[in-house]
């Protein structure tokens, strides 16, 4: 699984805390990464202990793991709406605005952290920043790769095929897709980048998430700082 810059303490600390958020009862978004893994486990040892919650992965990984640690899975089709939503993130700002996808699994992500009452991401704090300047993952059909990359270029971007580590050739999405991350260099207007991939024909989705978070938890070396835009 991809690493990042935080520690695994400060990640398992936020996603701890909000593995405290699901009451029994509820129905569970579980995002993809090694911070929501920490949530997941969390929520596994909840299951063991009896609470009641079913959960909705958003990629294979996080159905995998969730297998796992025990939380009974619902797919996605089959539910109109999530309590709440785990998720991590690449990068976020102060508005909550969030780069993902840096395990290509956004596109399953934004379907289900939108559609929670409550989406809280969990972080460390080597995400935050004050202005977004990761490069932007798109999940592109296969056919529409040059196209998408010949728009992203008058977006101001470098788009550049995501290559998979131990397979030749290119990142295969769970959708069958590809991905292509861009750089765009410090986006000083997500919202209005967001409408312009949205708007680009073979994008099946971008790792912008604007407005979707309701709440951060960042994990510290002695706790979890509560963040909401
Ligand atoms: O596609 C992957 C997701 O958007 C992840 O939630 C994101 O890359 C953060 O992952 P991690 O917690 O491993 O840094």
């Amino acid at each position: 699984m991809k690493t990042t810059g935080g520690t695994d303490d400060q990640k398992r600390r936020a996603a701890e805390r909000a593995a405290e958020l699901v009451s029994s009862g509820a129905t569970v978004g579980l995002g993809t990464g090694s911070t929501a893994a920490f949530a997941i486990r969390a929520l596994g040892r909840a299951v063991a202990d009896g609470a009641d919650v079913r959960g909705v992965a958003t990629s294979f990984a996080s159905r995998e793991l969730a297998r796992e640690v025990g939380i009974p899975l619902v797919s996605l089709d089959e539910v109109s709406t999530v309590d709440v939503a785990i998720d991590g993130a690449d990068q976020l700002d102060a508005d909550l605005n969030l780069i993902k996808g840096g395990g290509a699994a956004h596109a399953r992500e934004k379907i289900v952290d939108a559609m929670a009452d409550r989406f809280v991401v969990v972080a460390d704090p080597s995400k935050v920043t004050e202005t977004l300047d990761r490069t932007v993952p798109l999940e592109v059909l296969p056919d529409a790769r040059t196209a998408v990359a010949a728009r992203v270029e008058t977006l101001g971007g470098e788009a550049t095929l995501r290559r998979a580590d131990r397979k030749d050739g290119p990142v295969v999405t769970d959708n069958g897709n590809l991905v292509l991350d861009c750089a765009f260099g410090a986006v000083a207007d997500p919202a209005s980048l967001a409408t312009d991939l949205s708007a680009t024909p073979g994008v099946v989705e971008h790792g912008l998430f604007v407005g979707v978070a309701d709440e951060a938890y960042v994990g510290t070396d002695d706790g979890v700082d509560v963040r909401r835009p």
